[in-house]
């Protein structure tokens, strides 16, 4: 497990008053005391016994667990002395800033006088320019309402547009309170927290939307047209009224007040019935406050834009007063919004701190609004005109996104790129995701089919900061802003600029931006701050790379940097709990040089109660077209996309054919094959049998197997050496699949065609003492061993991996099963995983096994033939597909593998890389074979570490830094093996 932490010094101290952001791995649940004097040491806390607070709340380290709240990813801990406590979201009068520079605030009200003004020592400080620094004053009278005065402000003080002088006058509920460019309001009833389940490894679950389209219950609000014309938001003068609704975006804001929050179940063909209007009602576009509340709850509106929700990538970039038509009031503070849908990329520009002020609250939306497995962002902020570390300083809040985690293959610890390098990487993913789909767009035109360009998502929005840097990354990033869309990418541009006023008018500002960002005039919208302090801007089209018309003005909504930490901070540890948690279609990406399987199978740490939830799941799935039930699924590693799987029991090919070089990865891929079955289904439907074949070569040589014995679904494994075993074991196949052949289909089935050998005969090879029957046959037999566990697993453990004496491992039954299954019971699946087919076709003159080994590919034939129906499935692997051209085998497997010959040097790809090839695909699937022999890496061990968080080097590929292994622990197979016996046992 691994969280991110904040660790706040002794004020005056080193680290204060930012602290260090540390990175703990450590096994879920470990005591606080494990890591606390490393985490007093990361914040130079001096000597001195460690005493640390989470908020308020002093821990007790021996009772605080890492992983279980509050130690969870994005946690602020602070030493000596208790830290800033955080908003209590249920407190019952709260002041939000709605709306302007130094939007997002959310202020309780105790009682009394509380005075707001641009001092930073004013109970409600704003950083709005316009207002004064003792502006006005609220007070909470003991009835309980809330009176507003102004304090000779140089801008004056409104209620819902009324001037408010000296006087108190009382603000509502809901009024708009309006000083200098800042809206603030009074808050309704705190909305309620949604159930939010912690899962012990720094994460917390929370419910989100179903996917499918959102019908909002919109008053007065026709039926929508079916396409809106691209940015019509900016398109309209300011005071002109909407004159007809539209779909999305734009001043239609003010028509579209919502009479209940958005319903949140499946799809809804036709609009409901409006229920009846209520007074408050929450807006399309929350405001910064609502924004903060919503993570910090979580609230209700977390993640609300599902898939087909209509507001799906609409941003709100500010507000402003709008005419209602004749005879009606001004409505105030309408949201001035654009659909990054339509825009497709959208620019911003302006001084600095305003303008990083405005994406940041507009990034704020998107991750608020979006759920991570629906939108994941990219930043791009490698511009060599500032320093480095200014660059990662103001964008680190974003690093505790979970929206920059890369859960779609890209190759890095996070989606933030702050060099040429990474931005290379960055966009170069996206550049190959885009280019796919158009290819694929392409593809389907051509074959006169329709294409909906990047229906539903997931999406991707790039921020992309200034120059990236190179001639090659702004061609990629112009090339992402003009057409990213078409594959769900869109680029959010930014662009420092002085604001646009009388003496820099908006077209000089526009080409100011795309001067220094080439993305900016690819833009189908541009939003350009404006006036002497920047807190407006026009919202603009843009067409042919120019700005189209005067635009929309708007009050500009930003947050402050400390505001965006916080809210970044309470999303860091939210994940949706939706079984799309699951990664979408992954981005494409690089084929790792090594890949590790229990990742790839995603059981990095392999416990019985993964896999126990795993079989259940493959129990409740669809039963296989042909044969007995049961999953026969396996990982082959890492691809391009996520993970390679195969299916042997889908009719995409019942068998699967490994041809590869010496040294090519064929043993391992088998073991890898063997791990994932296991890990995927229960013993008691699935069995597999190991051969292996080579007997010949040195050391080792014919063994490669034999640590998968250690597999709770292994029934037998034999090599190649033993004539009178390898007959023996052909027999007891042929016999397996007879008895499966009458009892799957006893009137249909032809009886297989490899003679059946005699009951007796096989009776007399279950020599071990266990009941010997027909069809049985003995591990101990066949191999003349006992399995042992490896002696690196803990001598506790020895007692559950090591077979009992007298067990009897059989083709048909469990070890270890409750009981006999029924004669009628349908047989457990079977795989026979054969390693060297070629020693058996093409025996070595002087190898023992020689004499046998005809017999043995006759039986193999014969599952090759048979087996699919009768659920009895062969992966074998050989160096030559020439001489197993002739095979029954290799003119059944569909399924076939080629391993590339290994390069051998430090950067090349490690064995186990090549191709899959599936009926059912048209190209050949390249990956890297995940790994299981390889030793348990350091992280999936018990020692917690404790490292210093480096943002800038977060864009890297974690490969280049090099898994350690233990040196000489256990293997990942055997952390598996260990725990499938556990699970096969019950759990224990
Ligand atoms: N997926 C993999 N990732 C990393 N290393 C691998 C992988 N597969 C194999 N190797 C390493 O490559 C070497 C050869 O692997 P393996 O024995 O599986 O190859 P092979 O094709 O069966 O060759 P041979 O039959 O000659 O042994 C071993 O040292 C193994 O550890």
């Amino acid at each position: 497990m691994q969280i991110r932490l904040t660790v706040l010094g002794p004020p005056g101290g080193p680290t204060a008053p930012h602290g260090c952001d540390l990175l703990v791995t450590a096994p879920p649940g470990t005591p606080l005391a494990a890591i606390s004097g490393a985490l007093a040491q990361a914040a130079q806390a001096g000597e001195g016994p460690v005493v640390l607070y989470a908020g308020g709340d002093r821990l007790d380290v021996q009772r605080s667990l890492l992983g279980e709240p509050p130690l969870i990813d994005g946690a602020v801990l602070s030493l000596h002395g208790p830290g800033p406590a955080p908003v209590p979201p249920d407190a019952s009068t709260r002041l939000h800033v709605v709306s302007g520079p130094d939007a997002g605030g959310v202020h309780l009200l105790h009682g009394g006088r509380a005075g707001v003004g641009r001092a930073e020592d004013a109970d409600i400080a704003l950083d709005d320019p316009d207002v004064s620094r003792a502006h006005c004053a609220v007070t909470v009278v003991p009835d309980g309402r809330v009176l507003v005065a102004d304090l000779d402000s140089t801008n004056g003080t409104t209620v819902d547009g009324e001037p408010v002088g000296r006087e108190s006058v009382p603000l509502a509920p809901g009024a708009l309170l309006r000083i200098g460019e800042s809206g603030l309001r009074l808050a309704d009833e705190p909305p309620p927290a949604v159930p939010a389940t912690a899962d012990g490894e720094g994460r917390v679950r929370v419910p989100t939307p179903d996917a499918g389209p959102v019908v909002p219950f919109a008053l007065g609000e026709a039926a929508p047209p079916a396409a809106p014309a691209p940015s019509t938001a900016v398109e309209r003068q300011p005071d002109e009224a909407p004159a007809a609704p539209r779909r999305r975006g734009g001043l239609g804001a003010w028509a579209r007040r919502f009479s209940a929050p958005r319903p949140t179940g499946p799809a809804t063909p036709e609009p409901a019935a409006p229920p009846a209007p209520t007074p408050r009602l929450p807006d399309a576009w929350p405001d910064p406050a609502a924004l903060l509340l919503t993570a910090l709850g979580p609230g209700p509106r977390l993640w609300e834009r599902a898939q087909g929700h209509p507001e799906t990538l609409t941003v709100r970039l500010g507000t402003a007063d709008r005419s209602a038509g004749p005879g009606a009031g001004p409505l105030r503070a309408v949201p001035v919004t654009v659909s990054l849908l339509e825009a497709g990329s959208l620019g911003l520009a302006g001084p600095r701190p305003r303008l990083t002020g405005l994406a940041r609250a507009v990034l704020a939306q998107l991750t608020a609004l979006h759920a991570p497995d629906r939108l994941d962002l990219v930043l791009v902020s490698a511009d060599r005109a500032r320093p480095v570390e200014t660059r990662t300083a103001e964008w680190s809040w974003l690093g505790w996104l979970p929206h920059v985690r890369p859960a779609r293959g890209q190759d890095c610890r996070l989606l933030l790129a702050h060099d040429p390098e990474q931005a290379a990487a960055r966009t170069g993913e996206l550049l190959r995701r885009l280019d796919e789909t158009l290819h694929e767009q392409a593809a389907r035109r051509a074959a006169g089919g329709s294409v909906d360009e990047a229906a539903g998502g997931p999406y991707t929005v790039v921020v992309l900061d200034g120059d990236p840097g190179t001639p090659e990354l702004r061609e990629a990033a112009e090339r992402l802003a003009a057409q990213g869309a078409a594959a769900g990418i869109h680029v959010l541009c930014l662009a420092e600029t002085p604001p646009a006023s009388p003496t820099s008018p908006l077209t000089a500002t526009f080409e100011t931006a795309a001067g220094q960002n080439p993305a900016f005039r690819s833009c189908g919208a541009a939003a350009l701050l404006t006036g002497d302090v920047a807190t407006s801007l026009r919202l603009l089209r843009v067409a042919g790379g120019s700005p189209v018309g005067q635009g929309v003005p708007a009050t500009v909504d930003a947050v402050s940097p400390a505001w965006a930490e916080r809210f970044a901070r309470a999303l860091a540890p939210l994940r949706p709990d939706t079984p799309s948690a699951e990664p979408h279609a992954r981005v494409t990406a690089p084929l790792p040089r090594t890949a590790r399987l229990l990742d790839e199978l995603g059981l990095a740490r392999a416990t019985p109660a993964s896999l126990l939830a795993r079989w259940a799941a493959a129990a409740d799935h669809p039963g296989p077209p042909l044969g007995p039930p049961g999953c026969v699924q396996a990982v082959l590693g890492a691809g391009r996309h996520g993970p390679v799987t195969v299916d042997l029991a889908a009719d995409q090919g019942a068998h699967l054919l490994i041809e590869g070089p010496p040294g090519s990865g064929r043993t391992e891929l088998l073991r890898a094959l063997a791990a994932s079955l296991c890990a995927a289904e229960r013993p008691e439907r699935l069995g597999l049998i190991l051969l292996d074949g080579g007997d010949t070569g040195g050391p080792g040589a014919g063994e490669g197997l034999r640590s998968c014995t250690e597999l709770p679904h292994v029934t037998a494994r034999l090599g190649a050496h033993d004539p009178g075993v390898m007959r023996e074991f052909a027999q007891t196949l042929a016999a397996e699949l007879k008895r499966r052949a009458e009892l799957l289909a006893p009137a249909a089935a032809p009886t297989p065609s490899v003679p059946a050998p005699r009951a007796d005969r096989t009776t007399a090879i279950a020599r071990d003492g266990a009941a010997a029957r027909p069809g049985t046959v003995s591990h101990r037999a066949l191999t003349g061993e006992t399995r042992t566990a490896p002696t690196s697993i803990p001598t506790q453990q020895h007692a559950e991996v090591e077979a009992p004496p007298s067990r009897t491992l059989r083709l048909r039954t469990t070890p270890g099963a409750a009981s006999e299954p029924s004669a009628a019971a349908p047989p457990p699946r079977l795989v026979v995983l054969v390693d060297d087919l070629d020693a058996l076709l093409a025996p070595a003159l002087g190898s023992p096994g020689r004499p046998s080994a005809g017999s043995v590919v006759r039986a193999l034939e014969a599952v090759a033939r048979d087996g699919e129906r009768l659920g009895v499935h062969l992966i074998a692997t050989t160096a030559s597909m020439e001489r197993a051209a002739a095979t029954e085998l290799a003119r059944r497997a569909l399924l076939r593998v080629t391993l590339d010959t290994p390069l051998g040097g430090p950067e090349d790809p490690a064995p186990g890389r090549g191709t899959l090839t599936a009926p059912d695909s048209e190209l050949p699937v390249p990956f890297q074979a995940g790994r299981v022999s390889g030793r348990i890496p350091r992280t999936a061990t018990l020692r917690p570490t404790v490292v210093a968080l480096d943002w800038s080097r977060a864009g890297d590929p974690p490969t280049r830094r090099p898994v350690r292994e233990l040196g000489n622990g256990p293997t990942d197979l055997a952390l598996l093996a260990s725990a499938l016996e556990r699970a096969a046992s019950g759990g224990r």
